[in-house]
């Protein structure tokens, strides 16, 4: 199992953000991990990135333990946070180097090309990040993610801002890595869900209120639209 999450809690002082949960997620296939604002996602995306410690339970990238095994763990995930903090005086390719260099990858040089053909950046591989448009600079957030060849990609909100050709674009790309990776996606658009995701994890207040294929839930729910489904469950 690429993800495998136990009792996993996070509370801050009295407040549980995220309650006991537990799932898995398996290779080549794309999770759709929604929930309304302060549900618990991006706390769970962290945790699960190694960002955050858990209060209590257990998280498992490719079967390491991201406590006890830390390292191995965190080699085997990438992640794109929320609001990519990216660095906006570096030239694209000089920080594809520096985050390849943290992970002490061979052959680097190679391994930044490759990437950044696989994301589309080829056109504007020799600009500034500051320079670069929201959704190029989330090509570069892709980058640096998936730079290490991760097994698990944990992707906050991906395509929030970008225009519908952007947007599209990066649907795309991220639909392609879902074929050998394992991949979590946070979203609010229903209609990304329905494009990309094979699975599907609702969470309301910090507790998993949904957990199936997509095909699983709309039976489940007499083929309601996911929007339908997603309010009644979180409302
Ligand atoms: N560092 C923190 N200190 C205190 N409370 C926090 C902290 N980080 C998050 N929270 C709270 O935990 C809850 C879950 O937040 P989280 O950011 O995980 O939600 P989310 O589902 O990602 O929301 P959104 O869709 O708005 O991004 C929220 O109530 C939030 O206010």
């Amino acid at each position: 199992m690429s993800i495998s999450v136990k009792n996993l809690s996070k509370h801050y002082d009295k407040q549980k953000a995220v309650d006991a949960i537990s799932f898995e997620a398996k290779p080549g296939r794309i999770l759709g991990f929604l929930g309304p604002n302060g549900a618990g996602k991006s706390t769970t995306m962290r945790m699960l990135t190694g960002y955050l410690e858990p209060t209590s339970g257990s998280a498992e990238i490719s079967n390491h333990n991201l406590l006890t095994q830390a390292i191995e763990a965190k080699k085997n995930v990438g992640y794109l946070p929320e609001n990519t903090p990216l660095y906006t005086d570096m030239y694209v390719k000089e920080f594809l180097n520096f985050v390849g260099q943290t992970y002490e990858l061979k052959n680097l040089a190679n391994r930044v090309d490759e990437v950044i053909k696989q994301v589309g950046l080829g056109p504007e591989q020799h600009k500034k990040i500051g320079m670069l448009s929201k959704g190029y600079r989330q090509r570069v957030g892709l980058a640096q993610a998936i730079i290490h060849n991760p097994e698990v990609l944990i992707l906050d909100e991906p395509t929030s801002g970008l225009d519908p050709n952007q947007l599209v674009d990066i649907r795309a790309l991220i639909k392609e890595l879902g074929k050998n990776k394992t991949v979590v996606i946070s979203t609010h658009i229903m209609q990304e869900v329905e494009a990309i995701c094979d699975d599907i994890i609702i969470i309301n207040k910090g507790k998993i209120v949904a957990n199936d294929t997509l095909d699983g839930i709309k039976k489940a729910n007499n083929q309601e639209s996911l929007e339908d489904i997603f309010r009644k469950l979180t409302a």
